[in-house]
Order: structure tokens, then sequence, then C-alpha cells
């Protein structure tokens, strides 16, 4: 934990909405430079990035939603499992939508989870460059108004950067009192281990069904580069994900094992690709009761 003075603030906030709405766009925008660095890898867009921005006495943190994209097929069980997930413990969500699609179905089920909540959300309709008559915007925003009280509906154009100040400002309305969680000056001091933990995360989640991957935070205890016999670049990685209870944890581990080396040969796949390096991965099991709280979200960045 980085800072904590009279006036500090931090504010947990959840991007959700449709495919191809500019979510990813919208934090590059608010983000800057810092997550640009990150996210020029090939396959960042299949991980949760997380983008986190200092500005004054406020820290932002930015968190994308997992498994959105994989949604797009199986729609919306999964999708609203996957949402709540990520709302959890954040003070604001902020909706994402295309200005010139019509509501989708998504959408309203999306809308139905934050009916169960008490998160403040934003409505952002991107994208009015592409609207021909600026007026049509009226009704698009009248439409969305039928479905929840937003705390406000912000007409923007990321593309353009028009709007954005706007996001802007109601974010640093509802921040609230508190430490900024990590440095001020950077987007994280360990990307490679938020890709990764994110990546092994990803992979128990796919592999998982219903109750246990919710309780699952991954983090990585160990880094380490050496050169194989044949002088070869290996990559050390150790990692502990991070479960509720007993019960899940030998779900996790599986039959002999199995379970936790199909997370460890998927995620170690992948992460060869990522971070094309040859990678020795070694997961361990750990439970922790309650983790899902804010201390497990930061747990989950490999920050602690
Ligand atoms: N015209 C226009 N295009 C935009 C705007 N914002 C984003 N886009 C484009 O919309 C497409 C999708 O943007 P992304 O930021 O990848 O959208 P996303 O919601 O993260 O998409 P997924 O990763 O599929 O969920 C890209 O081609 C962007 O360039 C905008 O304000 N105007």
């Amino acid at each position: 934990m980085n800072k904590k003075n009279a006036n500090s603030k931090n504010a947990f906030v959840t991007i959700v909405g449709r495919a191809n709405a500019g979510k990813s766009s919208l934090l590059n925008a608010l983000v800057g430079e810092k997550i640009a660095a990150v996210s020029d890898k090939p396959q960042t867009t299949r991980t949760k990035i997380t983008g986190v921005l200092t500005k004054g006495e406020t820290q932002f943190v930015f968190i994308d939603t997992p498994g959105m994209h994989k949604a797009k097929n199986k729609l919306s069980e999964h999708m609203l499992n996957a949402v709540n997930e990520s709302v959890a413990g954040v003070d604001l969500i902020i909706l994402m939508a295309d200005c010139t699609k019509k509501i989708s179905e998504n959408e309203r089920e999306l809308v139905k989870g934050f009916k169960t909540g008490k998160t403040k959300v934003i409505l952002v309709l991107n994208k009015i460059d592409l609207l021909e008559n600026k007026e049509d915007l009226i009704a698009v925003i009248a439409e969305y108004s039928k479905l929840f009280d937003f705390i406000d509906i912000v007409p923007v154009s990321v593309l353009e950067k028009d709007g954005l100040d706007i996001i802007m400002e109601d974010l640093e309305k509802n921040a609230v009192e508190g430490p900024h969680y990590f440095p001020d000056d950077k987007f994280t001091d360990q990307p490679e281990k938020v890709i990764m933990a994110e990546i092994i995360r990803e992979k128990a989640l796919n592999n998982l069904n219903d109750e246990v991957p919710h309780g699952i935070a991954v983090t990585i205890e160990h880094l380490n580069e050496r050169e194989n016999r044949n002088g070869e670049a290996i990559l050390d990685v150790t990692a502990t994900i991070y479960c509720e209870r007993e019960s899940h944890k030998g779900i996790l581990i599986g039959k002999g094992g199995s379970m936790l080396r199909k997370i460890g040969q998927e995620a170690r796949a992948d992460l060869e690709d990522f971070f094309q390096i040859k990678v020795n991965l070694q997961c361990w099991v750990k439970v922790k009761e309650g983790w899902r709280n804010r201390e497990g979200m930061i747990k989950n960045f490999g920050l602690e």
C-alpha cells in the first residue's frame, strides 16, 4: 500500500459491456501510455487487464471484465457470473454501450445483475462520432434510461477523445476516501506477474465449474530466468492458486493432481506463447477463506 494522507482517495472501477463497444479503447484512453506498454503484447485482450491511474490525490483502479469475450457465444449466465465476480467490491461500474446499436439481450441481462447490487453505474454511450444525426442520441438515452437508474449517462467518442473528461469527473466525484494501493507513477510495478496470474486464473476458470471459480485468486510467488543445459532461456514460475474452502482445494487439485496438472499445462502453453520463452510452471493450491475483498484483488495483482 502506497499512500494515505488526509485527502487521499481511491475508486475501483469495473468496465463492462458488449463485445466491441470500446471497453479496451476506453481503458487505454483513460489510463494512457502506462497500460499501452503492457497491452502491445499479442494476447493481452484475452486476459483481464487492469489499469491504474493516479490523478492528484485520487487513484483509480480499472478492472476489465474477464469472460465477456467468451460470453459472446455462450452468453447470459456465464457472462453474468463473470460480471458479478468482477463487480463485487468495486465502487463504480462503467457500462460501455455502442450508441449506434440497439440494446442487446446481453445488455439487458447485465443490467438485471446491477439491480441486485448497490454499486453505482455510469452508462457510457460510445461511438457518437458515427452518428450522422446527433439527435438520435436522445432516443438512445431514453431507451437506456428505462433499464436502470444510472448515476450518469455520458455520450462519448473514445476514438476522438470526446467526452472522456466527463467520465473522469464522474469517477472523481464518486471516489472514496482511502489509500493508494499502487505506486502513483506506474500501472503496476510488476506487469508480468499480473499477466501471468491472469493467464493461470483464466485456465482455472475455464476448467472448473460453478462455485469454485468465484473464489479463486492467483499470485505469482517466484520468478527466475535462467539458462538450461542447452543454453536455452527458461523462466521458472511459481504460482499459488488461492481458493476459499478445503473442498474447493480438492476440486482444484483433482484426482491424483489431474486438474491442477491440466490447468498448469494449459497455462504454461499460453505463458510460453505470450512471453516467448520456455516456462517451467509450478502451481500450488492454498485455502484462504474470505479473500474476496479488496485485499484479494490486490493479491491478485501481485502486490502484497
Ligand atoms: N468509430 C469509433 N470506433 C471506436 C470507438 N471506440 C472504439 N472503437 C472501435 O471499436 C472497436 C472495438 O474496440 P475495443 O476497444 O476493442 O472494444 P472492446 O469493447 O474492448 O471489445 P472486446 O474486447 O471485443 O470486448 C475497435 O475497432 C475500436 O477502434 C469510437 O469512439 N468510435
